[in-house]
């Protein structure tokens, strides 16, 4: 199904300037930030303006030709030393999710490869890296939707679904991902509605995925968190859906905290967990989730909500952004070259043959 409205996206390139929606400030505001050099982009997917696995990796590969740019600018020679600090600035914006890293290593290697074409090839062949990074995104968005959705049994009485965090337009390039398949599936007739965990601290689920589920007409019901397990236990909902930051290579998951809650919460109440991501989220390199670093975010997203205290002064405040999910808890992961069921090592290694 293509993406509905067509008016959200979370990131626009045009003529050296990368349009950023400002995701701090939706839903009630809709304001577009405007990049024209990496420090600034490196500042957006660092606050967060733009978040969401495959939009920062998007946002970082836009990034990187800003830095092209600017290095044309000063009439600095376009290699890969030159944009070293602009590379080091956006990986480390956020620790956890892969695809940031994975698109700059991308336009590195594309730099690489032009090194003996003269500067304006060069800055045309990042160029078109950073656009294919994109388009590429859009894709697996489209072919993860019909695979997942194919998952969810046509007729069931279970036929709600639950999601966590925000993983649709404003977090990928295209449709989303989990998000995605609640698209593809409610257009296929196998959904009644989603359950929307609204995700604190940052309110990803309320502020974003009610959002968009409400601008695509798809049935929702805003839950707070804690309200998931009496959810479960109520025998409507087949399928927890959630995205992921970075996929181990045995399977493990690391996403949004409390998705590891909702994997234990499913397979208690005999409810299956499915995992949505392109394989620019798999880091094959990472043997499990305990190799995973997970982003450790300010106190004031727990103690405070919009600027006002909710726990007293000083308070001390721990807050992961991501948890991991072990592999035995997923009963399905899907990626744009296929699904594998309980993911494992083996199951993993095939999505790249
Ligand atoms: C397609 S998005 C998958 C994940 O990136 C998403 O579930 C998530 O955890 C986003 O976290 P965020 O901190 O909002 O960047």
């Amino acid at each position: 199904m293509a993406w509905g409205l067509g008016l959200l996206k979370a990131l626009k390139y045009k003529d050296k300037e990368l349009f950023v929606l400002d995701q701090r400030l939706l839903p009630h505001r809709v304001e577009w930030l405007c990049c024209t050099d990496a420090t600034c982009v490196a500042k957006v997917i660092r606050e967060m303006a733009v978040r969401g696995a495959p939009a920062i990796g998007v946002a970082a590969a836009y990034g990187y030709l800003l830095a092209a740019h600017t290095a044309v600018v000063r009439g600095d020679d376009l290699t890969v030393a030159t944009l070293g600090p602009a590379y080091r600035d956006l990986a480390e914006a956020r620790p956890t999710a892969v695809n940031l890293v994975w698109a700059l290593d991308r336009m590195v290697a594309c730099l690489r490869s032009a090194e003996a074409l003269e500067g304006g090839q060069r800055l045309r062949r990042l160029i078109g890296e950073a656009q294919s990074i994109e388009a590429r995104d859009v894709e697996a968005n489209l072919a993860m939707s019909q695979l997942g959705a194919g998952l969810l049994e046509p007729g069931s009485e279970r036929n709600w679904v639950l999601t966590h965090c925000n993983t649709g337009a404003l977090a990928t390039a295209g449709q989303g991902t989990a998000l995605g398949v609640v698209r593809d599936a409610w257009a296929a007739g196998r959904l009644e509605g989603v359950y929307v965990d609204e995700t604190r601290p940052w309110l990803q689920g309320s502020r974003l995925t009610a959002w968009e589920l409400q601008q695509e007409a798809i049935p929702y019901r805003l839950i707070c968190d804690s309200a998931a397990a009496s959810v479960l236990a109520t025998g409507r909902v087949g399928w927890v859906i959630v995205g992921a930051d970075r996929v181990a290579a045995n399977g493990d998951v690391a996403n949004k905290i409390g998705t590891y809650a909702l994997a234990v919460l499913a397979r208690h109440h005999g409810v299956k967990f499915m995992v949505v991501a392109p394989r620019s989220t798999i880091d094959r390199d990472c043997a499990d989730g305990g190799a995973i670093e997970i982003e450790q975010r300010s106190a004031f997203e727990v103690s405070e909500i919009a600027g006002e205290p909710v726990a007293p002064e000083g308070a001390d405040v721990y807050n992961p952004a991501f948890d991991v999910t072990p592999a035995g808890l997923i009963d399905a992961l899907v990626t744009e070259a296929g699904v594998v069921r309980h993911p494992n090592r083996a199951g993993i290694a095939r999505l790249f043959d």
